[in-house]
C-alpha cells in the first residue's frame, strides 16, 4: 500500500512550512532533473536500422538470421506506358541494361517546402517513381522490420497490465534513384502526409554506389548510415522520425536505388483505448523522480512541472485528441510514462510563450521556488527581476482589487517572458475579432478565445521549448487591421502535490 510520506518524516508537520529547499538546493534539484531529461533525450532513439542479406543460393544456407531476402524484382512501366520492363538486383551481368533503363524512365524528384513541391536539383537531385508505377517483390514485413521499428520508434507497453501496443501502420511511397556523380538530398524534414505520420523507412536496394551517406540528427545528436561499402550486396534500411533533420551526401558513383515508406501510428480502436506506456518502472528517470518527489523539501506545498517536448508533433491539428498523448515519441513519452507511474497528474498541453517582454509575475517569496528555466539563471536575470519587483508590487496590488480572479494564476514566466498554457490540446482556432477587448493584442486575444490552465502553484520549466505548431489566428486591432497568428509549444505539465499528500510507493 501507498504510504503518506508525511507520517516518515521525522521533523514533524509543524515543521513543514519551514522544510523548503534552500532557492539554491531547489535549483540544484531541477537543474539535475533537467540534466537526466535531456540526457534521455539525447539518448532516446530517434532513429533505427539494419541490413538484409541476399539469399546466396550456392552457399544454400538453412535458417541464416538476420533472414536472408531473394534478390529482389522491381518491375515497372516503360516511359510511354505501353510495356513492363523487369530488373533484378543485385545485377548479376554487368552488361545488364535494366538498371540503366530504369535510371531513365524516372522522373525528377521533387521535395516539400511550405506547402509547396519545389524542383531544385541544387538541393534534391534524385528520380522516383510513384507506386502505381512499379511493383516489387521486396516487402520489408517479411523480414521483421515492422516489429523491430514499433519496439524501437514506438515501444510497447504496460502500464496497469493493460497492454496496448502502439502500432505502426505503413504505406510505401516512393522508389528513388539518386545517380552518381551529384544525386543529393540536402538537410530537410520529410513533411507529414498525414497528421498520423511519425516516421519514415528508407530501404536501399542492393545496387553498387559510392558515397550517399544518410545523415539523420537530433537533439545534437547524429547518426551516420553509411551504406557504401555493402551497397553491392544486401539490402540495408533506416527508420526515422518525420521530425528529425537528415540529409543524403552526394552519391559520387553508381546508383543508390531506395524504396521509401510513411510511417503512421494506427488509429486507437476505441477512442478511450489505454495510452500506450512503457514500463516506467525500468527507467533511471523514474527512479531520480522518485527520489525527488520523495524529498519533503521539493515543493512541499506543491508546485507545476512543464516539461517542453523534445519532439515536433502537429499539436493543433484537427485530430489532436487522438494523437497525443498517444503518439508521444522518444523521450517525451518516457517522461510522460515516469511521471504517470508515479502517480503524477500529467498532460499534454500546449503552451504560448509571449515575446512581448512586457510583464512579471513573481511567485511568493515565502514559495522559495524559482519559476523559469532552471538552466538559465543568470546574474543578469536576477538583477532585472529585482528591477523589476517594485514595479511587480503595485501591478499585483491592482489586479487584487479587482474582483476577477487575479491573472497571477494562469500567467507564468519562462525568462521573463509571459507564459499561458492551454486548458486542454485543441485544433488550431480562428479567434472572432468582435469579442476581443478594445486594446486587442496578444494578451486580451487569448484571455477571450484561448482557454487556459489554471494552476494554484507556480511553474517550474524544464527544458528549452523546440517546435511550435500554429494555435490561432485573429484580427489585431491599431492603426490598420492586420491579420496576428499565435503559436504555442507542446509541454508536458505535471502537478506536484504538496508533500503531505504524495502517494509514492517504494
Ligand atoms: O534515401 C534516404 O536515405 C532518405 C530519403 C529521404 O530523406 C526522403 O525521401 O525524404
Ligand atoms: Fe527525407
Amino acid at each position: 500500500m501507498p504510504k503518506r510520506k508525511s507520517t516518515t518524516e521525522p521533523s514533524g508537520s509543524n515543521k513543514e512550512a519551514k522544510s523548503f529547499l534552500s532557492k539554491d538546493k531547489f535549483r540544484k534539484v531541477c537543474s539535475q532533473l533537467e540534466k537526466t531529461i535531456v540526457d534521455e533525450k539525447n539518448s532516446s532513439a530517434f532513429v533505427c536500422g539494419g541490413t538484409i542479406p541476399i539469399k546466396d543460393e550456392a552457399a544454400k544456407l538453412k535458417n541464416q538470421i538476420p533472414k536472408p531476402s531473394n534478390p529482389v524484382t522491381i518491375f515497372w512501366e516503360s516511359k510511354d506506358g505501353s510495356h513492363a520492363k523487369k530488373l533484378v538486383l543485385p545485377l548479376k551481368d554487368p552488361n545488364d541494361d535494366s538498371l540503366r533503363q530504369l535510371v531513365a524512365d524516372c522522373e525528377p524528384a521533387s521535395f516539400g517546402k511550405g506547402q509547396e513541391d519545389v524542383m531544385d536539383p541544387e538541393y534534391r537531385k534524385a528520380g522516383k517513381l510513384e507506386p502505381s508505377q512499379f511493383a516489387t517483390s521486396f516487402h520489408f514485413m517479411d523480414f521483421g522490420l515492422q516489429e523491430i521499428i514499433e519496439n524501437i520508434l514506438a515501444p510497447p507497453l504496460d502500464l496497469e497490465k493493460k497492454v496496448a501496443s502502439r502500432r505502426i501502420e505503413t504505406e510505401l511511397y516512393k522508389l528513388n534513384v539518386y545517380s552518381g556523380p551529384s544525386g543529393l538530398f540536402q538537410k530537410h524534414v520529410d513533411t507529414p502526409r498525414s497528421k498520423t505520420q511519425i516516421g519514415s523507412l528508407v530501404v536501399c536496394l542492393p545496387s553498387a554506389f559510392k558515397g550517399g551517406n544518410l545523415i539523420v540528427r537530433h537533439n545534437g545528436k547524429e547518426i551516420d548510415f553509411d551504406w557504401e561499402h555493402q551497397s553491392a550486396d544486401v539490402i540495408q534500411w533506416a527508420a526515422l522520425y518525420s521530425d528529425c533533420e537528415h540529409e543524403i551526401k552526394t552519391i559520387t558513383e553508381g546508383e543508390r536505388i531506395t524504396l521509401t515508406y510513411n510511417l503512421y501510428i494506427a488509429e486507437p480502436l476505441e477512442a478511450d483505448a489505454p495510452i500506450s506506456l512503457i514500463d516506467a518502472k525500468r527507467l533511471a528517470l523514474y527512479e531520480e523522480l522518485k527520489s525527488i518527489l520523495q524529498n519533503p523539501g521539493f515543493m512541499p506545498k506543491g508546485g507545476v512541472l512543464g516539461i517542453f517536448c523534445s519532439h515536433a508533433y502537429p499539436h493543433t491539428a484537427s485530430n489532436v485528441e487522438t494523437l497525443l498523448p498517444r503518439g508521444l515519441k522518444g523521450a517525451d513519452k518516457t517522461v510522460y510514462a515516469a511521471l504517470r507511474s508515479l502517480g503524477i497528474k500529467v498532460d499534454v498541453l500546449p503552451v504560448v510563450i509571449d515575446d512581448e517582454d512586457s510583464y512579471t509575475y513573481e511567485v511568493d517569496e515565502e514559495d522559495e521556488e524559482f519559476v523559469g528555466s532552471v538552466g538559465a539563471i543568470t546574474e543578469e536575470y536576477k538583477k532585472e527581476k529585482a528591477e523589476k519587483k517594485a514595479k511587480k508590487e503595485a501591478e499585483k496590488r491592482e489586479a487584487e482589487k479587482s474582483p476577477e480572479r487575479s491573472a497571477e494564476y494562469l500567467e507564468y514566466k519562462h525568462l521573463g517572458r509571459r507564459v499561458h498554457v492551454g486548458a486542454k490540446l485543441q485544433p488550431h482556432i480562428v479567434a472572432d475579432s468582435n469579442k476581443l477587448e478594445e486594446e486587442g493584442g496578444l494578451l486580451a486575444t487569448i484571455k477571450t478565445s484561448w482557454p487556459r490552465s489554471e494552476y494554484s502553484r507556480p511553474i517550474t520549466w524544464i527544458a528549452n521549448p523546440q517546435h511550435q505548431e500554429l494555435a490561432m489566428s485573429y484580427m489585431a486591432y491599431g492603426n490598420e487591421y492586420s491579420q496576428q497568428t499565435v503559436y504555442s509549444y507542446a509541454a508536458i505539465m505535471a502537478v506536484i502535490p504538496p508533500y503531505t499528500e504524495r502517494q509514492i510507493s517504494n
